[in-house]
């Protein structure tokens, strides 16, 4: 029986991937900026605000003005006009003199601070009554204050965030530069892979399942799922299923077909393209041993060992991060992201010199993450669905006692209850 070839440590195949170049830089809209990771550093072209701007509703004054005002004691002010929305101020503020400004108005020339309109009182004669003083710059944005012109925004290689397409919008930018999502077929082989809604599933054959989860996790990650096509176990039509895949997507994902069983032919297939180069056969980790990478010229293509599990742990660990890199996120940041400290409720047992990714289930108790493995079979897809995620259980640790507070690596950002029903034993 063919041994695995080339076989890595995790550890490794994280190293393998952060040498891999993200692809290249594309512009794109505000509305479809979130998510992307920026190519350039983004400087500030402007101030924000790019005038003295009220943050409050109330009147422009001098806070010298309003030195010792009190309740018993109030500062007559001669109101002498009134700053309008979206409009410069008419008026300049002299001493003695107040300016009504609404929340967001220009300040006017000659005025430092701004009294809320909650105190003062308007004593008709177009006069105010101010109960409170304020000190120079109370209730009021200088220009440059929210951003400074000339300040570095965000570095190249920045993950805009909700807020940080906001920041953009604010010193006007309607565009923005970020590295293309890698678009990824996946592939799922095997003759006795059937489609969901096929009207019968003889013994022997099983419904797709790896298809589905891969590409919704290629979605999660930011990428773009393509081709979606399941292949039988025949070397010719499986080559040229990858050939088609590999001219109009970056990275290729083929699950099944990764072990050293006589009809396992991933590897027998990058043997037939040119300029395959193999770079991982096998990673030593449980479950996910037959996992293969190779780089075809700039393209990817993974093999996934074909259990649902197996295949959907491999894409967490590895598949997600090469995904991130590809876009210009480094690995050390999208693998410390997504994670969660808990406290272990029963021992892991491990096996030395391999490491474990234990399926998990979190749940919350005064205060505390706890972390309940979730054993199963990597063939049972149900084992996954219980899960938020797996703990590692590293190649040079004897398993974890019950107690250990260990970190979890979360699957997916929605997390949802498993089907309401009883657990498994
Ligand atoms: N004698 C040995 N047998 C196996 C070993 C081993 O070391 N020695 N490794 C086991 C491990 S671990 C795994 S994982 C699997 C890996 O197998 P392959 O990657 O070659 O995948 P297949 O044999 O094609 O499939 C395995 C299993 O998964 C089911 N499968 C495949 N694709 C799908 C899909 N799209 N949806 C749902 N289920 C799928 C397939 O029917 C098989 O049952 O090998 C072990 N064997
Ligand atoms: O290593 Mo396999 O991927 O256990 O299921």
């Amino acid at each position: 029986m063919p041994e695995f070839l080339k076989v890595k440590t995790a550890d490794e195949v994280l190293n393998l991937i952060e040498d891999f170049a993200p692809l290249e830089e594309e512009t794109v809209l505000l509305e479809a900026a979130a998510g992307r990771v920026l190519s350039r550093n983004v400087e500030a072209s402007c101030h924000v605000p790019h005038f003295r701007r009220a943050v409050m509703d109330g009147y422009a004054v001098r806070a010298r003005d309003t030195f010792g005002a009190s309740e018993s004691l109030p500062a007559l002010l001669t109101v002498v006009g009134e700053v309008f929305m979206g409009q410069p101020a008419q008026h300049t503020l002299g001493p003695g003199q107040a300016i009504a400004v609404p929340t967001g108005g220009a300040m006017p020339e000659g005025a430092d601070a701004l009294v809320m309109v909650e105190y003062t009182q308007d004593v008709g004669d177009g006069t105010i009554e101010v109960t409170r003083p304020v000190a120079p710059g109370d209730n009021v944005l200088e220009p440059g204050d929210d951003i400074a012109e000339a300040s570095l925004l965000f570095p190249a290689g920045w993950q805009l965030r909700a807020q940080d397409v906001g920041v953009l919008a604010a010193v006007g930018m309607r565009s923005v530069s970020v590295f293309r999502v890698p678009r990824v077929a996946v592939l799922s082989t095997g003759d006795e892979i059937v489609s969901p809604d096929a009207p019968e599933v003889p013994v022997g054959k099983i419904r797709d399942i790896n298809t589905f989860v891969l590409a919704a996790q290629v979605r999660e990650a930011g990428a773009v799922p393509g081709w979606t096509h399941v292949v039988p176990d025949d070397l010719d039509q499986l080559a040229a299923a990858c050939r088609q895949a590999l001219t109009d997507h970056e990275v290729v994902l083929l699950s099944g077909g990764s072990s050293v069983g006589a009809r396992d032919y991933t590897v027998q297939v990058l043997e037939r393209l040119n300029g395959a180069e193999l770079l991982v056969h096998g990673v030593a980790i449980r479950p996910g041993k037959p996992t293969i990478l190779a780089r075809i010229g700039s393209r990817i293509l993974w093999g996934l060992p074909g259990q649902p599990a197996s295949a959907m742990i491999v894409f967490t660990a590895f598949v997600r991060p090469s995904l991130l890199r590809l876009q210009g996120i480094s690995v050390d940041r999208s693998s410390r992201t997504r994670t969660s400290r808990a406290v272990l409720q029963r021992n892991l047992p491990s096996v030395h010199g391999r490491a474990d990714y234990i399926r998990v289930k979190l749940s919350e108790e005064d205060g505390q993450v706890l972390a309940e493995p979730v054993f199963g079979s990597s063939a049972m897809i149900s084992t996954l669905a219980r899960a938020d995620g797996y703990v590692i259980v590293p190649e040079h640790v004897e398993g974890y006692e019950a107690g250990t507070e260990v970190t979890v690596h979360l699957f997916g950002s929605i997390s949802r209850p498993f089907l309401a029903g009883k657990e498994e034993t």
